[in-house]
Formats: structure tokens, C-alpha cells, sequence
């Protein structure tokens, strides 16, 4: 983004928020080119002391805005949409939505104006710049796709796909964030059992889950590649994973992420009362 762009966040909450910080963490924007908006705007205080602008009229937002951002829950998209409506200009703004469950084709029908729109769904540690960030759209220019995966990739790691794999992908990777710190959690409650505090139980846990993500992402291996060189014959290793498929650990992540992802496409419409 150059510095005359602005970018507003329309919905800062969860992951609005994080992504605001992570694009200010990497550089590429400053906090004043970003507008955040939610209705409760007095919650907002603290980043507006920091530089961001802040509003609860969205109009306002957009007006000002080259880059908006839908990001707020799929219950609450309609009535947004309804208030930006008459100051949204297709040659104007791109629309990025983070929105689960809603389709580009579903964003420009309730508009009603030919406007790109692009679809990304980020992950929370858009935060401190490790998303994994799917990006979908079926009518964005590949300039457009260009530039919000440049955005995406200065906070994380982005990939295109299939606009209909999108729902599958908020269950594997935004959703995923949670799978994975369950497990994060689950292991330490097991370190507390066998002798050790709580807080070190959680940062051993933590550590030992970033190595072993860490060996797929940087040798490109398979993780019962990996998961061979650890369970030496009549081994402690084995046993305890044999112990956790017995109590179906593999199938109830699997169950999981299937339910998830069913769930994901049902989220929309649902208006908020
Ligand atoms: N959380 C995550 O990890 C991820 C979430 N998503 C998607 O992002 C979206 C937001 O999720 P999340 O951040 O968790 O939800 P939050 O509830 O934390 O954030 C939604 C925000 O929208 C604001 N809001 C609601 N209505 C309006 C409105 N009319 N105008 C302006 N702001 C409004 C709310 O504040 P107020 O009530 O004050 O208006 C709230 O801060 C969802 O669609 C979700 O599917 C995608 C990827 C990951
Ligand atoms: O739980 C949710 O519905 C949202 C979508 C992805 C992450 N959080």
C-alpha cells in the first residue's frame, strides 16, 4: 500500500483487530491509513490512542477507503451491507471479506453493484505474522489477487484456491488455530499429571508442537516420516501413541474438522435479531 491508500476494517473485532496489527507490525501501512469501525466504538479507545482511526459509521469508512475489509460475523453481514450500500463504487474500493460462509457472488447480489470483491480467510496469528491465509474470488482482477496476497503475505503464509473450497478451508487453518491449542493444552495437562507446574508443562508443550511443525515446514517431510525416528522398538513413544488411537485421537480430530467445515457453510444467512 502507498501512503496516500487508507484501509478500513468494517468489524473490528477478533480477527479484525489482528489483522489491523499485523499490517501495522509489518510495515505496510501506518496506523492512521487504517480505519476501524465498530458499533461500540468507545471499545476501539485504545487504538485510537495508538493512531488508528476509529468510527462507528461505516459510510464514513468506506468513503475514505481504497481497501475495505468485511469482518464481521455472517449473522451481522446483512445489515452492514444495507448501511454501505449506496457509498459503495465498483471502480472505488476493493472489498476483502474475511466473512465464513458467504460467497463473492452472495456479497455483490445484496449490494447490488458489480464491485470485486475477494474473499480471505486469515487465521489469529495474523497477529504476530504467521497466518495461513486462503484467498478465493471469482471476480477479481489478478492485480487485485496480486495485492491483497502481498498483504496477506507480509503476515503470514497465503495460497489461491477454489472459491468453494473456502468453507473447508476456515475449518482446517482459522478454525485449525483452535484444534491446535487444544491439543497445545491437552498435552501440558498430561505434563502437569506426570510432575510438572503448570506454566513450564505449557511452554515444554508449546515448544515441543513448533518443533515438530517446524520439521514438515522445513525438511518438506511427511510426519510419519518423522514420527518414525521417535518410536524406537518397544518403545515409550509407541506406546503412548497406540494409546491414543485406541482412544481415537486421529478420528476425532478428522470428525472435527469434517463437522467444522460442515458447520461453516451453514453460518450464512442467519441475520442477528
Ligand atoms: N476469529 C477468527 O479466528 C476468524 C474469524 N473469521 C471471520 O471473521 C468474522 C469476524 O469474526 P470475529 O472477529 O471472531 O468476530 P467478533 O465478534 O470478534 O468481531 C465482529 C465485530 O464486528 C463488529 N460489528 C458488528 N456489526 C457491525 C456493524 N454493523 N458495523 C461495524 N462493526 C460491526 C462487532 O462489534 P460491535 O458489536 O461493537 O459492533 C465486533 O467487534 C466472522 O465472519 C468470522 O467468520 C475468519 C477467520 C478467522
Ligand atoms: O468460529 C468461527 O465461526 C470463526 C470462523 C473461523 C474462525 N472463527
Amino acid at each position: 500500500m502507498n501512503a496516500q491508500q487508507n484501509i478500513a476494517i468494517l468489524g473490528s473485532g477478533n480477527i479484525g483487530l489482528s489483522l489491523a496489527k499485523g499490517l501495522v507490525a509489518a510495515n505496510i501501512c501506518k496506523p492512521n491509513q487504517v480505519i476501524l469501525t465498530r458499533r461500540n466504538v468507545a471499545a476501539l479507545d485504545e487504538y485510537a490512542e495508538q493512531g488508528y482511526q476509529t468510527t462507528s459509521v461505516n459510510t464514513k469508512a468506506v468513503k475514505k477507503a481504497d481497501i475495505v475489509v468485511l469482518a464481521v460475523l455472517p449473522q451481522q453481514l446483512n445489515k452492514l451491507l444495507d448501511e454501505i450500500k449506496p457509498v459503495i463504487k465498483s471502480e472505488k474500493q476493493l472489498l476483502v471479506s474475511v466473512i465464513s460462509g458467504v460467497s463473492c457472488e452472495d456479497i455483490r447480489k445484496h449490494l447490488e453493484v458489480n464491485v470485486q470483491v475477494i474473499r480471505a480467510m486469515p487465521n489469529t496469528a495474523i497477529a504476530i505474522g504467521q497466518s495461513m491465509t486462503c484467498i478465493a474470488t471469482d471476480n477479481g482482477t489478478q492485480k487485485n489477487i496480486n495485492l491483497v496476497r502481498s498483504l496477506f503475505d507480509t503476515v503470514g503464509v497465503s495460497i489461491q484456491i477454489n472459491e468453494e473450497l473456502m468453507t473447508s478451508a476456515t475449518a482446517l487453518c482459522a478454525c485449525g488455530i483452535a484444534f491446535f491449542l487444544r491439543s497445545i493444552r491437552a498435552a501440558s495437562q498430561g505434563g502437569t499429571e506426570i510432575g510438572f507446574h503448570a506454566h513450564d508443562a505449557l511452554r515444554m508443550a508449546a515448544q515441543t508442537a513448533k518443533g515438530a511443525a517446524d520439521l514438515l515446514l522445513q525438511l518438506s517431510s511427511h510426519p510419519e516420516q518423522e514420527i518414525d525416528k521417535v518410536t524406537s522398538p518397544k518403545g515409550c513413544t509407541i506406546a503412548g501413541l497406540n494409546e491414543m488411537e485406541h482412544n481415537g485421537f486421529s478420528s476425532a480430530m478428522i470428525k472435527g474438522i469434517k463437522f467444522s467445515a460442515q458447520k461453516a457453510g451453514e453460518l450464512y444467512p442467519n441475520d442477528e435479531a
